[in-house]
């Protein structure tokens, strides 16, 4: 079967990742969290003090730093997911806590941050048989895969799945805190200048508001089997 590159983009924490883990596993494509590589970046610049006081980052510091900043993907092998790794260290647990997500997106926002991710996410998809989730994937990362999905929910079930699963995780939650986050990010996110979130012309929109995983992973099957080249 010839193999073919997926794009999953939308909005924060609406299951983007979840359903492009699953369509990965099923089809042995390599699954690629382009947010792990945001939010690696990001702890990152936490750790070395790169922000201001009024959370704006210290580019010229942070631009310097840039080539020390190496990031890899590794599987569990016991749960088969992947895990993110900053410079040899994993920090699958650090990059999703409320501290990162209130500092990423104005990382994500500058220019140069983008320019070397994006370079790496489209080195590693250029044998194509990937499933990669984030924002600019359909838009700029590959704007010639052959299947774009963009995901939206409301803001209120977003920040409800993602106050379930940090509790979940046994992490601090607020649910208003997390709703304010989701409802920042997703204002910077599409309002930045550089690769704004946007559904591409092409992309197959999908509210999953009301669906469940498995009918969200069904549906993406159908749309995999649907765009599958003659
Ligand atoms: N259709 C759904 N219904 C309920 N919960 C969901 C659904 N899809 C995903 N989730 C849950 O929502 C949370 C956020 O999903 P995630 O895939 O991390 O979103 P994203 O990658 O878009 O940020 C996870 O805990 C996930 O298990
Ligand atoms: N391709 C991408 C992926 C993420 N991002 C940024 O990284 C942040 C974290 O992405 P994420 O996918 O981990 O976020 P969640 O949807 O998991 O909350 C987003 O809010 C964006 O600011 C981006 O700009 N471009």
């Amino acid at each position: 079967m010839k193999k073919i590159t997926i794009a999953i983009d939308g909005f924060s924490s609406c299951g983007k990742s979840t359903m492009a883990k699953a369509l990965a596993k099923k089809l042995g494509y390599v699954y690629i969290d382009t947010g792990a590589m945001y939010r690696a970046v990001t702890l990152f610049a936490l750790r070395h003090q790169l922000f201001n006081a009024d959370g704006t980052v210290k580019e010229k510091e942070l631009k310097t730093l840039m080539p020390d900043i190496h990031i890899r993907f590794q599987l569990d092998p016991s749960t088969g997911n992947p895990r993110t790794f900053l410079n040899g260290e994993c920090v699958e647990k650090e990059i999703r806590g409320m501290e990162v997500s209130q500092h990423v997106s104005p990382i994500a926002a500058i220019p140069f941050v983008r320019e070397a991710l994006v370079a790496q996410q489209q080195t590693m998809g250029k044998e194509k048989g990937i499933v990669m989730d984030g924002r600019d994937i359909g838009t700029t990362v590959f704007p010639d895969a052959e299947l774009k999905i963009f995901v939206t929910a409301s803001a209120q079930v977003r920040a409800q799945r993602r106050y379930d699963e940090l509790k979940a995780k046994g992490m601090p939650a607020d649910f208003d805190d997390i709703l304010k986050n989701v409802q920042e990010r997703d204002y910077i996110d599409t309002h930045r200048e550089v690769s704004p979130l946007k559904k591409a012309d092409d992309a197959v929109e999908l509210d999953n508001s009301k669906l469940t995983i498995a009918e969200q992973d069904q549906w993406l099957y159908k749309q995999y089997l649907s765009h599958l080249p003659v």
